[in-house]
């Protein structure tokens, strides 16, 4: 049997700026032909991380394979990689068909077969009706699209993309999220995607490596990360989950596992609950989420989210006195050392 190969490793990544550390000894394996989502909030290291893979940041310590191969001191173009940049960078004077075949024409790859691959990659982005305009004429989405091309000219084993949907509206957004997974479906090479976004990472990543502080706080599956987040961070930053004490320590319950009466109607024994006071009930169409104090502990908030048959079948109101309850079995114990 064939064993999985990986496409990127990084050994004791390090990055420092003076006496400042932006990425600390990180370990990362990815997979290849993956989809990998590098996620955190501002200054966690996530596009320094990218940068150094790239080459376009000199490592201070450890090391960068692509496919098994030491590249942490060759230059960019020697690496396997491309990246697709937040600002597309086009060069305004070229048509998108001169664009995306600009680095082959650099190479000294013949008109025929350079305009040819071009065409190709113009076809897999769906920007062949395009070819003749300038980067001007050109919408953003569509700038981005032709961006895409440019950096898949070369047939990188990896393709780097730093906050690629950040400029983008939020209705384009999510219809180029689609695409940007079944390109990477299609040519079967490994991405490798930072975005502050949990949503997008969480649609996009087989893998989701969440980061903070340069350090990397947990790697895993998308469900793995969002079912059973490992520490305090993980469980906050990926949203949707209350951290509750409990005789073990720390715990996180999801906020959709969560169930929520109004106070004179005691919990059921077998759940555990806390009595608190709703701050606010956010209507979301399919869901709602409602916002709790616990009566205990100064400041401390709880969110519960209901279907929204759920929540109209017995609703509360801000300021109702209510009892928020959970499952055992919906507790999931987190770390809290090094945070
Ligand atoms: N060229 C530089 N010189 C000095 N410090 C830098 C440099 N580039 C990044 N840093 C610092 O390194 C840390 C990590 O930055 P990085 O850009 O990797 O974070 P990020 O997670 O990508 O953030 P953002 O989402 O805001 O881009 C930050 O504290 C940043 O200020």
């Amino acid at each position: 049997m064939r064993m999985p190969q990986k496409d990127v490793e990084l050994v004791g990544l390090t990055k420092r700026f003076g006496s400042s550390v932006a990425v600390n000894t990180i370990d990362l394996q990815i997979a290849e032909a993956s989809y990998c989502c590098l996620l955190g909030p501002s200054g966690c290291g996530k596009s320094t991380t990218l940068r150094m893979i790239a080459g376009h940041e000199e490592a201070t310590s450890g090391d960068i394979l692509v496919r098994d191969k030491q590249v942490t001191h060759l230059p960019p173009s020697r690496r396997g990689t491309a990246m697709m940049f937040q600002s597309y960078a086009l060069f305004p004077h070229l048509n998108a068909r001169d664009n995306v075949a600009f680095s082959l024409q650099m190479r000294g790859v013949g008109k025929a077969e350079r305009n040819a691959k071009a065409q190709d990659l113009l076809e897999l982005v769906e920007m062949t009706d395009y070819r003749d305009r300038r980067p001007h004429e050109l919408s953003g989405g569509q700038q981005q699209r032709v961006a895409l091309a440019r950096a898949l000219v070369n047939e990188p084993s990896v393709l780097l993309l730093d906050e690629p949907l950040s400029a983008l509206d939020p209705f384009l957004r999510i219809r180029m999220r689609e695409e940007l997974k079944r390109i990477q479906r299609d040519l079967g090479i490994t991405f490798i995607h930072v975005t502050h976004s949990q949503d997008e990472a969480l649609a996009l990543g087989d893998q989701v490596v969440v980061m903070q502080d340069g350090e990397i706080r947990q790697s895993g599956t998308a469900r793995d990360v969002y079912e059973t987040p490992q520490n305090e961070f993980v469980a906050r930053f990926i949203g949707g989950h209350n951290i509750l004490s409990s005789e073990r320590g720390p715990v996180s319950v999801r906020a959709d596992h969560m169930a929520i009466a109004p106070a004179d109607q005691a919990a059921p024994a077998e759940r555990r609950s806390l009595s608190g006071t709703v701050g606010a009930v956010e209507y979301q169409g399919s869901r709602v989420r409602i916002t709790v104090a616990e009566d205990s502990v100064t400041d401390r908030r709880h969110v519960v989210e209901l279907g929204d048959r759920d929540y109209f079948a017995a609703p509360v109101s801000a300021g109702a006195p209510v009892n928020v309850s959970w499952m055992a079995a919906d507790e999931h114990p987190l770390k809290t050392a090094g945070l």
